[in-house]
């Protein structure tokens, strides 16, 4: 597909794939030696089709009581999206305040939690926890923690000529995407935890693809609304195939609606990204690709509805996939153009199948605009955005 990213060459995940081969020691590189990469040779089948309920829909009062107690301070990242909370540790939480959590980051959309106990409480702990949020997505091809397949580590420290490599064709390291949006059932509430990172840079940045579409015309939004678009994974386990890497499940190929409603805001909201999606379905091959490069350009150039979350070790950063496009920021580098230590994990939480605005029946000429409400709790709901 066409370059989304600015780089002007083809685009690849490979920012994304090994850079710490078997045997290295890794007890040299990481304090989380547990965490170090694993590439041992696994087998997943297609995930199959599962029922999943929005925990956000449980929740009965928007004050939010079960977790914002009186010692949790929320602040704004930006006036619309993203907020720091801190005072809340994830890994004591009740199942009340587990469904407070996912609609206070289905409404903030990306929430980060400094100074998480959850960092040490190991793989395990930290995969039930987000067993609670969805099915936990098994990687096709990045490292993964050993036992625990739900894991995606990122390991980057010296990297000197992987990066180079990677950047010889590329203006920006960024790689603007949606997590695993090639499933049939995508990831809704997804988890990073940084384990080790660089002082300064390595921040990730997301934009709101539902104010990226508020911001489009009416008429261009009613052609959207209508339209479909394929993710594959089929490019990034042949690349990873290539550097001799490991392919853990076959290639996926899904026909997703180019907007999915969100089922707990109602909000509607662009579903592309520049890393899975080939092509927008119907159209011919040089109009999908000059809408596919418009909607991404749009959505990357969009300040402001973008915001920038910076790290430190132990935080625990939670996002939501459904409506949050996100890129990492590989700037930590240092004059020879090697990587600092950043160490982070991420563990995905599959989601509904994602709601289209306009049924695929009704795209046959029955009905051109939908309005597929969701699940209401739209608009204000009086929560605050500090406290
Ligand atoms: O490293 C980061 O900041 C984000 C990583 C990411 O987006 C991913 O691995 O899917
Ligand atoms: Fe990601």
């Amino acid at each position: 597909m066409s370059d989304s990213n600015g780089s002007g060459g083809p685009i690849s995940y490979d920012i994304n794939l090994p850079y710490v081969s078997e045997g290295t020691d890794a007890s040299q590189s990481t304090r989380y030696p547990e965490y170090m990469p694993n590439f041992d040779k696994i087998h997943f089948d297609p995930l199959k089709p599962f029922d999943f309920e929005d925990p956000a829909l449980r929740v009965q009062d928007d004050s939010l009581p079960n977790l914002l107690t009186a010692d949790v301070k929320l602040t704004p990242i930006q006036p619309r999206i993203g907020t720091v909370a801190e005072g809340v540790q994830l890994h004591s939480l009740s199942d009340k305040a587990k469904d407070e959590l996912a609609y206070l980051i289905a409404k903030r959309k990306v929430v980060a939690f400094p100074n998480q106990d959850l960092i040490d409480a190991g793989p395990a702990a930290q995969q039930e926890f987000m067993e609670y949020f969805g099915k936990l997505n098994y990687q096709p091809v990045s490292g993964t923690v050993r036992g625990h397949p739900g894991f995606h580590i990122i390991h980057r420290d010296g990297n000197k000529e992987d990066i180079a490599r990677f950047m010889e064709a590329r203006l920006t390291s960024c790689l603007w995407h949606q997590d695993v949006s090639y499933e049939i059932q995508p990831p809704g509430y997804v988890m990073l935890g940084l384990l080790d990172g660089p002082e300064v840079g390595g921040d990730t940045v997301f934009a709101s693809t539902g104010e990226a579409y508020r911001r489009l015309s009416p008429m261009l939004r009613t052609f959207l609304d209508s339209c479909s678009t394929l993710h594959s994974s089929s490019k990034m386990i042949a690349h990873a195939k290539a550097l001799g890497g490991i392919a853990r499940k076959d290639p996926v190929d899904t026909v997703h609606p180019l907007v999915r409603v969100h089922p707990v805001t109602g909000e509607r909201c662009l579903f592309l990204n520049g890393e899975f999606v080939t092509k927008i379905v119907g159209l011919k091959e040089a109009e999908s690709k000059m809408l596919m490069e418009f909607l991404l350009n749009h959505m990357m150039m969009g300040h402001d509805f973008q915001a920038r979350v910076r790290w430190a070790p132990k935080t625990i950063v939670m996002f939501d996939n459904r409506s949050m496009i996100h890129s990492a920021i590989v700037d930590y580098l240092d004059d020879d153009g090697a990587a600092q230590l950043r160490h982070i994990f991420r563990l995905c939480a599959m989601a509904e199948k994602p709601i289209p605005v306009v049924e695929p029946q009704q795209q046959n000429g029955k009905a051109t605009s939908g309005t597929n409400s969701a699940n209401g709790m739209n608009g204000t709901n009086g929560m605050n955005s500090t406290k």
